[in-house]
């Protein structure tokens, strides 16, 4: 049986001692515990998004809206797939990892995604914002600052908005030049994905998130919420998706349909429901789906979550 000199003389047992060491050790676990925290609040946000209706063209547990190669199940494959991603992004966000390595992690969630929905893309666009957000979030806590909407968005533009904004032009090395989104970048003039990104996601911090905010104080559920928040979104964003399907004239029509929803009080309208189901018909009609705004509303619930809900006060801690 060991003494218990014996035993503090363990390199182990010394190092325990040491206040600093202990220190740290605490708070690489608290901020391990955070990051799995964090990781299965954007897996829960995915699924908010998905659970959602009326949702105009837009997959949901109601129908498959104006997808014929994607139903719910394929989209709750690709949402489990990703959940080791977004722990790995977010602490590698603790570490203030370079945006080159936060790519590597995207680019090998988007193939888990593909291997688990048979090639489908279902998530890309959430790949991107949500990583990027996990990464945000969870360097602010690192640096013990405040989870404040702001305090991420500045974080986000701090240490990766240079090459966020270097994102913006195709890599020809990683083999990115022919994809949806660029090349409706390069026919209609619009930014997409990457220019929301560049930008540190306005149409998360000034659309969304206000619009959750604004229809909750007015005395309205979370479903309606989400409802708000997204034709708010599909109001303002150049979603490359639906220009990609629709064109100029998709585009047009998915703005002027949203705009006249929110004109007419949203879900504040009595005749919200029957409104927005009718929008549901005519996205499907012209084969409309704004899966970038669909991408951005689960981003603002993410950042609801973590920065607003009282719930979640065990995270802000
Ligand atoms: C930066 C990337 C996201 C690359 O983007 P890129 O501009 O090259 O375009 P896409 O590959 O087309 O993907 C962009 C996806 O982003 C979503 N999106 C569109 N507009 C916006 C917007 N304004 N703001 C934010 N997000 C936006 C959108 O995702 C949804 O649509 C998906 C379906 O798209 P698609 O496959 O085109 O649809 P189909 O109609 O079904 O296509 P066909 O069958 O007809 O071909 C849906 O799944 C939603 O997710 C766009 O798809 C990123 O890909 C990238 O750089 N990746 C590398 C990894 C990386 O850098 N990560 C960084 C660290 S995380
Ligand atoms: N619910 C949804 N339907 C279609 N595309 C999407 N992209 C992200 N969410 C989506």
């Amino acid at each position: 049986m060991p003494s218990l000199i014996s035993l503090s003389n363990q390199p182990a047992m010394r190092l325990a001692t040491v206040p600093h060491y202990t220190e740290r050790r605490r708070r690489q676990r608290s901020l391990r515990d955070f990051c799995r925290k964090l990781a299965r609040e954007a897996v829960r946000s995915l699924y908010q998004e998905l659970v959602l209706y009326p949702k105009p063209g837009l997959v949901s547990l109601v129908d498959n809206g104006s997808h014929d190669d994607m139903d719910a199940s394929t989209f709750m494959r690709s949402l489990f797939s990703l959940r080791h991603y977004f722990v790995e992004i977010a602490e590698a966000g603790t570490r203030g990892a370079p945006f080159s390595e936060l790519k590597q992690l995207g680019i090998k969630a988007e193939q888990r995604m593909l291997r688990a929905t048979c090639g489908i893309n279902t998530h890309r666009g959430a790949i991107f914002g949500l990583g990027m957000l996990c990464a945000a979030l969870a360097s602010c806590r690192a640096q013990g600052m405040t989870l404040s909407p702001q305090a991420v968005r500045a974080t986000l533009l701090i240490q990766w908005g240079d090459a966020l904004t270097a994102h913006t032009s195709p890599s020809p090395s990683t083999g990115d030049a022919g994809s949806n989104g660029l090349r409706v970048a390069a026919h209609h003039a619009v930014g997409g994905a990457r220019e929301e990104g560049a930008l540190g996601f306005p149409s998360v911090f000034d659309i969304a998130l206000p619009q959750l905010q604004t229809t909750l104080d007015a005395g309205r559920d979370w479903q309606c919420a989400k409802v708000d928040a997204l034709f708010a979104l599909m109001a303002h964003v150049s979603d490359t998706n639906v220009y990609h399907r629709g064109g100029n004239a998709g585009a047009s029509m998915v703005q002027a349909r949203s705009r006249a929803f929110m004109a007419d009080g949203g879900t504040g309208n009595i005749n919200w429901q029957a409104q927005a189901e009718a929008c549901h018909r005519e996205f499907v009609r012209h084969r409309l789906s704004p899966g970038g705004a669909a991408d951005l509303l689960a981003a603002a619930c993410l950042m609801h979550a973590i920065c607003v809900d009282n719930d979640f006060a065990v995270l802000k801690a």
